[in-house]
Parts: C-alpha cells; sequence; structure tokens
C-alpha cells in the first residue's frame, strides 16, 4: 500500500459519517481513539498532519508546540474556548470550527429545559418513580406573555428569539457587537444595557462565547436585579454565569429557577453542591448532543480540515486573521500572485526587510487586507524555521521581527483590470513589484523596480541587470542552455537605449550556482537573481 501523505488523528466520538469523507480522500490516513488524557495525546500528536475533536480534549499551547507537523486544528462544534487560539496563530496552526450546525438542537434543549422549569417536569417525573401523586405541590406557569431576554444575538440566540415568538413570548435582546437590523429581522427589542434586560427578564437565557468580557457576565450582583419569578438558562458556557453566585440565588429564593449544561469543571465534580438543588435543571454538556448536530458539525469540520490540507484552503480557518469566508476563494488567484511578488520582492531587496506595503487596483474592496498576507506569506517564506509560514502566523512573524506593513484599496479607472503592486524596503534598498491579472485567472509580473516587463510568475525566475549593449541575450542564452537549462520566456526591458536594462527569464529549474556565478563574470551583467515561483 502507498504511503498517505497527511495523517489526522480524530478523537472526541466525532460523528462517523464526518471521519468518512477524510477516509474516502487516497491521501489522507485516519487515526481515531477515544478521548485520552492530555500526556497520552502528547507522546504521539508529533507525528500528524491534523487534529479534530470536540470540547472533551482541551488543545493547550503544550499540545500545540508538541505537534510539529500540526497544520490544521478541527473543532466539530462551535466553541473554540478549548483551543489556544493565541498560540496556534503564532505557530501557523489553522483552527476551523463548525459554526451553525449544532444551533438548532441547543435551542430545542434550552425550550425543553425552560419547559421543565415552567412546569417541574423533572421533579414530577422524579416523584413518579417514587411512587408519589404530588399534583397539588406542581402547579407551573406558561410561558406565553412571558419576557425572555437573550444575551447574544447570534446564531442560538436567534434561533431562540424565533422559538419564543411561536410560543407568545415578548423577546428583548441585549449584544453590543450585532446592528439593528439584525434585532428587527428577528423582531428582538433591543436593550442597550445589560441591566436592562436582567430587570426585565421573566427567562434570562446567555448565548454569548466564553472569553475575557463574558467570563463572569452574570455574577451576584446581576442575579440580584431579577425578579424573583426568573429563570436563567446557561447553555453556553460554564463560567458565563458565575456557578455560586447562581447556586446562592437559587436557595434563598432569589430567583425562581434555573439550568445549566456548560460547567466551569467537565465532567461535574461528583459533589458539586449544584447537584442538590431542586429549582436547578443540570444537564451534562448536552446542548450539541442530537444524531442530527453531531452529524452536520462533523461533516462540517471534516470537509473543511480535508480541504485546508490538501488544497491549502484555509478559508474556512477562524485565526487566518480576516481571510475567512467564501471570498477568499475568489481571491485565489490575486492570492497565488500576491504570494508570487512577495518571493520576487524578497530576492530583490537582500538583507533584513523593514517593511512591505500593498497596493490593490481592482473592483474588490475587502482584497487589500488577505493580499498583504500572502505577499508577506511570500516575502518571509524562508524566514520561519521550524514552521511554515502561511496566512494565519503571516503577519505574527511580520510584527515579531519589526516589519511593518501596509495595505492600500485603489480604485480602477475605466477599463484598468485588476494590479498588484508591492513596495519592499530592507537595508539600503527599496523595491517597487507589480503583477497583473489576466481574466481572473492567470497571474502575470509586469513591472520589477522602473521597468516594464510581462512574464509568468511560473518555475524559476532569473532577474538579471544588465547594461544594454548587443548580444547579451545570446550569452546568456548559450550559458543557460551548455548548462541543460531551459528558458520558458524571456523578457527584456531597458529604460533608455544603451542605459541599464533588466530581464526577467522564466526558467524551467533552477540554477546552478557556478552558472549564477559564471553569468556573473560576464562584464555586461551588473547582477544575477534567482527566485523560486513554485
Ligand atoms: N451547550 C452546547 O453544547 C453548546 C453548543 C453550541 C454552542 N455553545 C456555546 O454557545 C455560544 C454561542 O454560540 P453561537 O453559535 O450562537 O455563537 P455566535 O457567535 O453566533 O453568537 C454569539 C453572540 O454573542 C455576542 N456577544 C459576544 N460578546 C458579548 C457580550 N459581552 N455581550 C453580549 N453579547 C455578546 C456576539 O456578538 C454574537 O452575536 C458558543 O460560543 C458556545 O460557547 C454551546
Ligand atoms: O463537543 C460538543 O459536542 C459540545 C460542543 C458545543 O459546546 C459547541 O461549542 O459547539
Amino acid at each position: 500500500m502507498t504511503e498517505r501523505r497527511y495523517r489526522v488523528l480524530v478523537t472526541d466520538e466525532v460523528d462517523p459519517e464526518g471521519v468518512a469523507i477524510l477516509r474516502a480522500h487516497p491521501d489522507i490516513e485516519v487515526v481515531e481513539k477515544p478521548t485520552r488524557p492530555l500526556t497520552e495525546v502528547l507522546e504521539e500528536i508529533g507525528t500528524y498532519d491534523a487534529f479534530i475533536g470536540r470540547s472533551a480534549t482541551r488543545v493547550t499551547r503544550e499540545f500545540l508546540q508538541a505537534g510539529e507537523r500540526l497544520r490544521i486544528i478541527g473543532r466539530a462544534g462551535v466553541g473554540v474556548d478549548n483551543v489556544d487560539l493565541p498560540t496556534a496563530t503564532e505557530l501557523g496552526i489553522a483552527v476551523i470550527n463548525a459554526p451553525g450546525g449544532n444551533t438548532v438542537s441547543v435551542a430545542e434543549l434550552a425550550f425543553g429545559v425552560l419547559i421543565g422549569l415552567a412546569r417541574h417536569v423533572p421533579v414530577a417525573a422524579e416523584s413518579m418513580r417514587a411512587g408519589r401523586w404530588d399534583r397539588s405541590k406542581l402547579g407551573g406557569i406558561e410561558l406565553r406573555g412571558k419576557t425572555m431576554a437573550i444575551i447574544g444575538v447570534g446564531r442560538i440566540g436567534g434561533e431562540m428569539a424565533r422559538r419564543a415568538r411561536a410560543f407568545g413570548m415578548q423577546v428583548i435582546g441585549y449584544d453590543p457587537y450585532i446592528a439593528a437590523p439584525r434585532f428587527e429581522e428577528l423582531a428582538i427589542e433591543r436593550v442597550e444595557r445589560l441591566n436592562e434586560a436582567l430587570e426585565r427578564a421573566d427567562v434570562l437565557t446567555v448565548h454569548v462565547p466564553l472569553n475575557n468580557e463574558t467570563r463572569g457576565m452574570i455574577g451576584a450582583p446581576e442575579l440580584s436585579r431579577m425578579g424573583r419569578q426568573a429563570f436563567v438558562l446557561n447553555l453556553a458556557r460554564g463560567g458565563v454565569v458565575a456557578e455560586d453566585a447562581l447556586a446562592d440565588a437559587l436557595t434563598s429564593g432569589r430567583i425562581a429557577g434555573a439550568a445549566v449544561d456548560a460547567f466551569d469543571h467537565e465532567p461535574l465534580p461528583v459533589d458539586s453542591p449544584l447537584r442538590a438543588i431542586p429549582n436547578l435543571i443540570l444537564t451534562p454538556h448536552l446542548g450539541a448532543s442530537t444524531t442530527d448536530a453531531q452529524r452536520n458539525v462533523a461533516v462540517e469540520a471534516c470537509e473543511a480540515v480535508r480541504d485546508a490540507l490538501v488544497t491549502g484552503d484555509l478559508s474556512a480557518a477562524m485565526n487566518s486573521s480576516g481571510v475567512g469566508g467564501a471570498a477568499t476563494r475568489e481571491l485565489r488567484p490575486l492570492l497565488l500572485l500576491a504570494d508570487r511578488l512577495g518571493r520576487l520582492g524578497r530576492a530583490l531587496v537582500p538583507g533584513a526587510l523593514s517593511s512591505l506595503e500593498v497596493r490593490y487596483t481592482g473592483p474588490r474592496e475587502n482584497a487589500p487586507r488577505p493580499l498583504l498576507l500572502s505577499a508577506l506569506q511570500g516575502a518571509l517564506r524562508d524566514v520561519v524555521e521550524r514552521r511554515a509560514i502561511n496566512l494565519v502566523n503571516a503577519q505574527h512573524v511580520a510584527a515579531e521581527r519589526g516589519i511593518e506593513t501596509a495595505w492600500a484599496y485603489v480604485e480602477p479607472r475605466g477599463e484598468q483590470g485588476e494590479e498588484i503592486e508591492l513596495r519592499l524596503e530592507g537595508g539600503e534598498r527599496s523595491i517597487r513589484v507589480g503583477g497583473a491579472l489576466l481574466g481572473e485567472t492567470h497571474g502575470r509580473i509586469i513591472r520589477i523596480g522602473g521597468f516594464r516587463v510581462d512574464v509568468a510568475p511560473r518555475g524559476v525566475m532569473m532577474v538579471i541587470r544588465n547594461r544594454d549593449v548587443p548580444g547579451v541575450i545570446g550569452r546568456v542564452g548559450t550559458l543557460l542552455g551548455e548548462a541543460g537549462v531551459n528558458i520558458a520566456e524571456y523578457h527584456q526591458a531597458r529604460l533608455q537605449i544603451g542605459g541599464e536594462a533588466l530581464a526577467a527569464v522564466s526558467v524551467d529549474s533552477r540554477v546552478p550556482a557556478n552558472v549564477v556565478d559564471a553569468l556573473c563574470t560576464l562584464s555586461e551583467i551588473l547582477e544575477v537573481r534567482q527566485v523560486e515561483m513554485e
């Protein structure tokens, strides 16, 4: 059997339908293991190119550093609070999650536990199992007419709003990062202050990611603003609602009930005081645990990891500095051209690079930033030791080396096509190199310094500065021919007759050092550089 190129470790019981997508690819070898302690994973993670898991495995700095070959972390789910994102970005490891696949499952469970609280379903079921008939003790309330306050009006928050309206509830929402039209579309009354949401809520439900801003956002002071009739739902992450404060509010009767699906420490310790509170419904992080959601997120994550590994498509990566999304796929020919221009410019500015600027002219206003990253990727590809440079860590690597970066967008004039210009500075030198896109797919190098050229960025490119005297092209051609180097394109440009000239020569293989030396000894040659374009 031929060896497969990429090894992927899959753990945490990712749905088989997703894993089958990886197995079906001839270049991918899949190893599936159950969830294990970190120490065991660390022993072998160095042999894998990608890892896919759910929330149970913590992808720490140590994990990422031990993964010497790791290029992709796939998360079959939404929250990536179990992944050390800054370290992944620093090391150029793309983090890909599966947003959206489990949204409805979480919202449905939230309504399940909410009705459970409103109608005492768990207590009633337990009392029946115990042989009792507690009908008079278990009177509930309707949801109709009550106010649901949604904290975080993203995907799950939006589905909560739709369901709440179907129940005849009033819906208010707090999310400072979401623009007004989404509130209008979901018929959610927007509140500007968290306190207003707390004071008006009969049901408070949190659907925010766990981060420094949201950790503990519902603590004792917030709970004290709520009505005694209120329910609190946390199906987001442990820590968004402070567990101790929630326990106090429930046991003191400050609020009527709560449901929690995600905890500070998972699994929840056996002796956790939360387990003993009667008006608290606990579920063991079940929000996404439906066959539908698991299939959706597994397929989404595995497809994206396969594409990232095999084709280098990082458009689904959440840490590719804003380069994610379908738009990136459209930008591919431009990204490739920017990378090649970065390589070319770098070869012409020896020594440490101090700045790189990108100017893009064309119709795509979103292009300059990704093009800058791609140009950096090309320019810095030899400076990162152990790891490859890519769109994920390009900006980080540049900042680490003190390289100033900038980009600019220029509106095209008339029939002008798409063009990229890079300006690189380092040591005593600075250079402008330019390229254009032909027919939306093929990049050409069109400018090197002050010279207009027209050559495809392929194979190996030689940039030869020479004096404009007769016979140079012949002599260069002869030396290359004698060395068995085939010339694909030769573009000679000059600024004035008899002045300085420049040749952009595309060749099919690298030119041996002794041939470059021989070229440099020709009296009319001023400088020879070669750049690997592939
Ligand atoms: N229980 C589960 O099994 C389960 C499953 C899926 C997701 N989750 C959790 O639910 C969270 C939400 O998922 P989603 O898909 O809706 O994410 P999302 O990114 O679509 O929505 C999150 C929303 O929170 C908002 N937000 C961020 N910080 C905020 C703040 N300080 N105040 C108010 N709003 C803020 C954002 O603007 C965004 O609209 C995830 O981050 C994850 O942690 C849990
Ligand atoms: O691993 C799981 O299934 C839970 C995932 C869920 O919390 C998420 O953030 O998507």
